[in-house]
């Protein structure tokens, strides 16, 4: 069999970002030869550092050549100052417009042997709703006044709530197939704010409830949460959700709840994803409290490696990285301090590269 080879942009961004993606390069390196698969990687830039050295954020050519020449990227995270700074504008939320990548998927697992057994996905909207950016300030007898469009649209809504169905049968099969799980039938959450925004997100609901209602996803139990009590549910009974989907906001806000159900989010990974490209980027940000110390968990990055080559049709890569990081998990003897150990981010990837 002649081997694939994939060519993946790696975009480290600021502060951890560094630190964990040359971790998630070493780790598709490390895939046995007897997978058939070969990687290519290309150096890209993007972030606040990029765009003080350069005045862009997200230079047209680390665009221009994800678009052309790459089958999928990895993104590290970037730092975006929470004060309007001229020009700047965060890089992930236009490269995840400019490539059309719809869809954030961010499974939320403990391992299985935890206590608390969550084995989640949040399918989060990832082009509109408040991250359509379109903001404005202006002058009132009163003082100032900010605004910003929530934009909720058909397409987007049914985009994602099929792609949320979808993901719910691929699993069922999965847990068909004999893989452990704690779910017996495949389930889709819609969760919104429709008893409020009953324009914006009543069009997420409403459009969202079609979508599901397609043949094809009989078998997927539909049921809807307001996003307040859905947080307190989550909370509460995390172990009742099996597939989320949501609007972009609430989509971002509820996995980093769930992140601390399962203990960090330095483990929870994401995959952006649109048609035949898919980018792995961790949940978290770049971390500044922690970096340059050497001690940031690089699980997230390695599992959305993982992720990124699910969405890449490479399923037995993707299952030999998860198995390698649950084992480290599972033993628990080389953990970083996130989770309560002593480990480096060098000991915990050497760990996982051993095991795979
Ligand atoms: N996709 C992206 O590029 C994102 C970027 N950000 C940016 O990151 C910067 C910092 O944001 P924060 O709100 O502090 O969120 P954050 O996710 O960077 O950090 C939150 C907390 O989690 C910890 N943490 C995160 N990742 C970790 C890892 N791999 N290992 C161990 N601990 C980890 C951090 O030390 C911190 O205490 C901001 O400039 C923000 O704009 C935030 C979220 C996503
Ligand atoms: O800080 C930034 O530039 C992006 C933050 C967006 C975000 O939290 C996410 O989408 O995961």
């Amino acid at each position: 069999m002649a081997a694939r080879t994939l060519r993946i942009g790696l975009i480290p961004g600021d502060g951890i970002g560094k630190e964990v993606i040359p971790a998630g390069r070493r780790i598709l390196e490390a895939l046995p030869a007897s997978l058939g698969l070969k990687f290519e990687f290309v150096d890209l830039k993007a972030g606040f550092e990029t765009f003080e050295q350069t005045g862009a954020a997200l230079p047209d050519e680390t665009v221009a050549i994800l678009k052309n020449e790459c089958d999928g990227a990895l993104f590290g995270a970037v730092s975006s100052p929470s004060k309007a700074v001229k020009g700047y504008s965060s890089p992930i939320v236009a490269l995840r417009k400019k490539l059309d990548l719809y869809a954030n998927v961010r499974p939320v697992k403990s391992v299985m042997t935890a206590a608390n057994p969550i084995d989640m996905v949040i399918v989060r909207e990832n082009t509109e709703d408040l991250y359509v950016k379109e903001e404005k300030t202006y002058d009132t007898p009163e003082g100032k006044v900010a605004e910003a469009i929530k934009r909720i649209s058909q397409r987007a809504s049914s985009r994602i709530a099929t792609i949320a169905g979808e993901i719910a049968l691929r699993r069922q099969k999965i847990r068909e197939s004999g893989a452990p799980s704690i779910h017996k039938e495949p389930l889709v959450t819609i969760t919104h704010k429709s008893n409020v925004l009953s324009q914006t997100d009543g069009l997420f609901r409403s459009t969202a409830r079609e979508a599901l209602a397609n043949p094809r996803f009989k078998d997927v139990g539909v049921e809807e949460q307001i996003v307040d009590s859905m947080v307190y549910k989550l909370f509460r009974q995390p172990e009742a959700y099996d597939v989320i989907v949501a609007p972009n906001l609430y989509g971002d806000i509820l996995s980093d709840g769930a992140a601390a159900l399962v203990g960090s989010l330095g483990l929870v990974p994401s995959a952006n994803v649109g048609e035949g490209f898919a980018i792995g980027e961790p949940c978290h940000g770049s971390a500044p409290d922690i970096m340059g110390q050497g001690i940031s968990n690089p699980i997230a990055t390695l599992r959305s490696a993982a992720l990124m080559l699910e969405f890449l049709n490479e399923e037995a890569a993707a299952a030999k990285i998860y198995a390698a990081v649950d084992a480290n998990l599972e033993e628990g003897k080389l953990l970083s301090p996130d989770l309560g150990g002593t480990a480096k981010t060098e000991e915990v990837v050497q760990d996982i590269l051993r095991r795979l």
